[in-house]
């Protein structure tokens, strides 16, 4: 039997520090590294950024959005992308923020999270806002086949308080009650933002990873980290994309300046 992805996170965290390093190559981004917006720009940009940091990156998070802007063309350089990843060391997480009635989120299960599916990877963000049971396709689908879930909970973006601190706490008892007992971490996870002012949430909880995105561009620190995640600093996997990616020659320099920091301000 391989190993659960809590396991696996556990061990890759505890080896290469706490840090995921986004994947997204957007228009933006593209120009900026003197790149065609076109599917051979998104594979260069990929590439470089698997070859730069597969050995330092505990986890890499490809963002699905900027792929499938490029149709069928793109979602074959992401699937490129996930496998060479995987092949090299990091987990992926690919983010991709599914969610559905019971019925479809079936064959989204499938498309991510199971090992012959093109595009499998070990983890996936989903959203809960369909209602928590409409998750559970994608539960029994990462608990088969050792892969996991990052879940929605308090988002990054300013936009989100209102809603999401109304369901926050729901969400946090669920995974709690889903990662019981798993040692040493839990594979369904959450994603609470880096940016959030005052969570005042009891993460402690959770027995799960928590994905905290949203340093660099958006505005958080490493030096937020400590606070927010204060009882849980073991568990968190700070998140950034444009911060680290931007300048192609400092990519590896700046990916261990984070992870360095990350692991400095989360040291318990
Ligand atoms: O699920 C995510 O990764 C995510 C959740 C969240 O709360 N905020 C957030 O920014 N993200 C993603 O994380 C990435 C952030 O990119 P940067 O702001 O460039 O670091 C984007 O791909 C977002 O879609």
């Amino acid at each position: 039997m391989e190993e659960t992805f809590g396991a696996r996170l556990r061990s890759r965290l505890d080896k290469y520090g706490p840090l995921c390093v986004g994947i997204d190559p957007s228009p933006a981004q593209l120009l900026a590294w003197g790149l065609d917006d076109s599917p051979a720009g998104l594979e260069k940009f990929s590439r470089t950024i698997v070859e730069e940091i597969s050995d330092v990156a505990a986890v890499v998070k490809p963002q699905s959005a900027f792929y499938e802007r490029w149709g069928s063309r793109g979602v074959a350089v992401l699937e490129r992308t996930v496998r060479d990843l995987r092949a090299a060391g990091p987990l992926v997480i690919l983010d991709a923020k599914r969610g559905d009635v019971e019925s479809t989120m079936i064959a989204y299960a499938e498309a991510y999270l199971d090992p012959g599916s093109p595009l499998a990877a070990d983890a996936l963000t989903v959203s809960p806002y369909l209602g928590l049971a409409s998750l559970a396709p994608a539960i029994r689908q990462a608990h088969t086949n050792d892969a996991g879930l990052f879940i929605l909970a308090r988002t990054s973006n300013p936009q989100a308080e209102q809603l999401q601190s109304r369901v926050a706490d729901q969400i946090f008892d669920a995974v709690a009650s889903l990662n019981q007992g798993a040692t040493p971490l839990g594979s369904i996870g959450v994603v609470v933002g880096a940016t959030v002012a005052d969570p005042a949430y009891d993460l402690s909880r959770l027995n799960g990873p928590i994905l905290a995105p949203g340093l660099g561009v958006q505005g958080a620190s490493p030096s937020d980290l400590a606070r927010l995640f204060a009882g849980v600093r073991h568990a968190v996997i700070p998140s950034v994309s444009r911060a680290v990616t931007e300048n192609p020659a400092r990519i590896r320099e700046i990916t261990l300046r984070y992870r360095d920091d990350c692991a400095h301000h989360l040291a318990s």
